[in-house]
C-alpha cells in the first residue's frame, strides 16, 4: 500500500521533539513537505506558509499542525477546503466555536479528522480505562506541575490570549480525565492565578463535578521547579488508582501494572492513519469545553509578574 503523503505546519518543540520521530518511524507515513516560520526541517521540501506549501510543493494527502493554537484554525480550514486529512496538535484552536467549526466543516468535506489529545496515547491510559470501567468511582484529584521555562522556553504565545498559561499542560490532564470517567464534567467553580504582566494564568485551582456528583479537583502549576508532577489519583469504592509521570505509570492500591511500551506521539499516528483507513474522525471537544468553562466561571486573581 502506497504511504500517507504527509505535510507538517510549524516545525517548532513539539514538531522536532515528538512528530517528526514518530512520523518517520511509521512506514505509513512520508514527510513530504513542511510549512515553517523558524528553523526548517532537514530531508524534506520547506516552505515559508502552508499556501505555498499546497500551492506549489509536493502533493500531499494529510497536514499535520503544530503551530501555536492562536491562528491554527484558519490554517486547518485552509487545508480542509484542499481536501487534506487533519492531525491537530493540542489545544486544537483558541476558541471552542473555532473547534466546533472544524469538527463540522471535516465532517461536509468527507475527510479524516484528529484532534491529537496526546496525553490519552500514554502507556497506562488504556488499563486504567478498563480497571475503571467496572468500578464505583468516589473522588479524582489531579495534579498537574511543571515548569514553563523547560517545556515551552521563550514561547510568548502562551501567554498571550489564546494561549491558554498554565492549562496548556493543564488541558492534556482534562483529557485524560474525560477520556477516563463515564459521564460529562462540568466545572463549578474555578481560581485563575494571572501574573499581573500576562494575559493568561500561571496557575488555576478547579472544582468539577458530573452528572452524580462525582468530586473532581485539579490543581494546575506552570512554576513549579525542575522536576514535574504529573498526575491523578482516582479513588473508588474497590480501591485507588494512580496515573504518574502523565499517565506513563499505573499503579493500583499502590502496586505498579505492566502497560504498554508504544509512545504517546507512535500511538497517536497509529490512530490517525486508522482514522484515515476508516473514513472516520476523532475530534473530542471536551477537554477545550472544560478550559472555556473555567475561563467563564473562573475568578481571576492578578499575582507576581513572570520573566521567562
Ligand atoms: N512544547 C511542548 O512540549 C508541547 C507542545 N504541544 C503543543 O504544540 C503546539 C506548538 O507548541 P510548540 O511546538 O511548543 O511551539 P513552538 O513555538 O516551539 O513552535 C511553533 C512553530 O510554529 C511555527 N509557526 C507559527 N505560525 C506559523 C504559520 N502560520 N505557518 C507556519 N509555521 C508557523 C513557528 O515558526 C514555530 O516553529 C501547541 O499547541 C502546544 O500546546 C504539545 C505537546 C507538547
Ligand atoms: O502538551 C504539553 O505536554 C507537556 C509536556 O510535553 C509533557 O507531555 C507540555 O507542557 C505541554 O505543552
Amino acid at each position: 500500500m502506497q504511504p500517507i503523503r504527509l505535510g507538517l505546519v510549524g516545525y517548532g518543540k513539539i514538531a522536532q521533539d515528538q512528530h517528526v520521530p514518530a512520523i518517520l518511524a511509521n512506514p505509513a507515513f512520508q514527510l513530504v513537505s513542511v510549512a515553517t516560520q523558524g528553523q526548517p526541517c532537514a530531508g524534506v521540501e520547506n516552505f515559508r506558509s502552508l499556501g505555498e506549501l499546497l500551492a506549489s510543493g509536493p502533493q500531499v494527502d494529510a497536514i499535520a499542525f503544530c503551530t501555536p493554537p492562536q491562528g491554527r484554525f484558519a490554517l486547518v480550514q485552509e487545508a480542509l477546503a484542499a481536501g487534506k486529512h487533519v492531525l491537530v496538535e493540542k489545544p486544537p484552536c483558541a476558541t471552542l466555536g473555532e473547534a466546533m467549526a472544524l469538527v463540522q466543516q471535516t465532517r461536509e468535506q468527507g475527510v479524516s479528522g484528529l484532534f491529537a489529545w496526546h496525553s490519552r496515547y500514554a502507556p497506562g491510559i488504556e488499563a486504567a480505562r478498563q480497571w475503571l470501567a467496572t468500578r464505583t468511582l468516589q473522588s479524582v484529584q489531579i495534579d498537574w506541575k511543571e515548569d514553563v521555562r523547560k517545556w515551552h522556553p521563550g514561547q510568548a504565545w502562551i501567554w498571550q490570549p489564546g494561549g491558554l498559561g498554565v492549562f496548556d499542560p493543564g488541558i492534556n490532564a482534562l483529557s485524560i480525565a474525560t477520556h477516563l470517567l463515564p459521564l460529562p464534567l462540568f466545572v463549578a467553580s474555578a481560581e485563575l492565578r494571572v501574573p499581573d504582566n500576562c494575559q493568561s494564568p500561571i496557575a488555576a485551582s478547579l472544582k468539577m463535578a458530573d452528572a452524580r456528583h462525582l468530586d473532581i479537583r485539579a490543581e494546575f502549576d506552570f512554576d513549579h521547579g525542575h522536576d514535574e508532577l504529573w498526575g491523578i489519583e482516582i479513588r473508588c469504592a474497590e480501591g485507588v488508582l494512580r496515573l504518574d509521570n502523565g499517565g506513563a505509570l499505573l499503579s493500583i492500591d499502590g502496586v505498579r501494572q505492566a502497560v504498554s511500551e508504544e509512545g504517546e506521539y507512535a500511538a497517536v499516528y497509529r490512530h490517525f492513519q486508522q482514522l484515515i483507513a476508516d473514513k472516520a474522525s476523532d475530534m473530542d471537544l471536551q477537554p477545550l469545553r472544560l478550559v472555556a468553562d473555567s475561563f467563564f466561571v473562573g475568578s481571576r486573581r492578578l499575582v507576581a509578574p513572570f520573566y521567562d
